[in-house]
């Protein structure tokens, strides 16, 4: 069985560093012209994929926005998703879990077990109830092949009053997340399945993140201000593992299929031209 990381390495190699959220925000849907109700949203995604699910690394559905519209919206991600593998996209679906362990094992099986509806490559989770309680997360994406990206940095500006703070040993709270996953990529070749999510925006925080081994996810581009040439910054030697991702300033370009391919080409281009190729 391939790791993931393997295969984020793989479709890294062939499709470039590059991962496109679907974020169908109200207001995104009016620029388009869709309804904000579960036709406008199938019609968003749909668009989305057939623009981007055969040319984009990674794609990365922002599940609150398909939660909105209950049930038919869960329905849309599955299709969606679905839809997206087809394409040889990898699907990193973005929920930010995170409980105690035993509810942890719910969500693992939700969405890393292959045999159920809504299967994807990788989630992102949150470890601010201790990085230990996502055991069971990190267990499954082992035994199946998927991946893991672990909230470290976020790119909100609220983020760095929990994530800075100072554990006991003296190491910022993010710091610990970052070793702890560290030590689960060890040895990993050609790259780690457990990720990390950086955010673009945070500027030189000094954290060390030259044993990470994995991915490490930089939202935070484009709509939220940061630019590509800000990742030298954020990431220094660690930017060959970088994964840009925009959602908003791709999906902004909508809805003509040629104009999302050229947006997300353009921020390939800026991406390209900062982030080395994959070790
Ligand atoms: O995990 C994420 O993807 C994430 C982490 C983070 O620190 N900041 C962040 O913006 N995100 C997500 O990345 C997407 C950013 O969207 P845009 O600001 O439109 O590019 C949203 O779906 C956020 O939920």
């Amino acid at each position: 069985m391939e790791t993931f990381g393997a295969r984020l390495h793989r479709a890294v190699a062939e499709r470039g560093p590059l991962c496109v959220g679907i974020d169908p925000h109200p207001g995104l849907l009016a620029r388009w012209g869709l309804s904000d109700d579960a036709e406008g949203l199938d019609r968003f995604a749909r668009t989305v994929v057939d623009a981007l699910g055969d040319r984009v690394a990674v794609v990365k559905p922002q599940s609150a926005f398909f939660e909105r519209f209950g049930a038919r919206g869960v329905a849309i991600l599955e299709s969606t998703i679905r839809q997206l593998r087809d394409r040889g996209a990898l699907v990193l679906l973005d929920v930010k879990r995170g409980d105690i362990g035993s509810t942890v094992r719910a969500y693992a099986e939700a969405y890393l077990d292959p045999s159920r509806p809504l299967y994807v490559d990788a989630v992102t989770a949150s470890p601010y109830l201790g990085v230990g309680s996502l055991a069971p997360m990190f267990e499954l994406a082992a035994e199946h092949g998927g991946g893991v990206f672990v909230l470290a940095l976020t790119s909100n500006p609220e983020g760095p009053a929990v994530q800075h703070a100072r554990a006991a040993d003296g190491r910022s709270v993010a710091q610990t997340v970052i070793d702890e996953i560290s030590q689960l990529n060890a040895d990993a070749q050609p790259l780690g399945s457990f990720g990390l999510v950086v955010g673009a925006t945070i500027g030189d925080t000094g954290h060390d993140l030259s044993r990470v081994g994995g991915p490490l996810l930089a939202p935070g581009l484009g709509a939220q201000g940061a630019t590509a040439a800000d990742l030298r910054t954020v990431f220094g030697a660690s930017l060959p593992a970088v994964l840009p991702s925009y959602s908003r300033e791709v999906l902004g370009a909508g809805p003509d299929v040629a104009a999302l391919r050229a947006a997300a080409d353009r921020a390939l281009a800026d991406c390209r031209a900062v982030v080395p190729p994959m070790n």
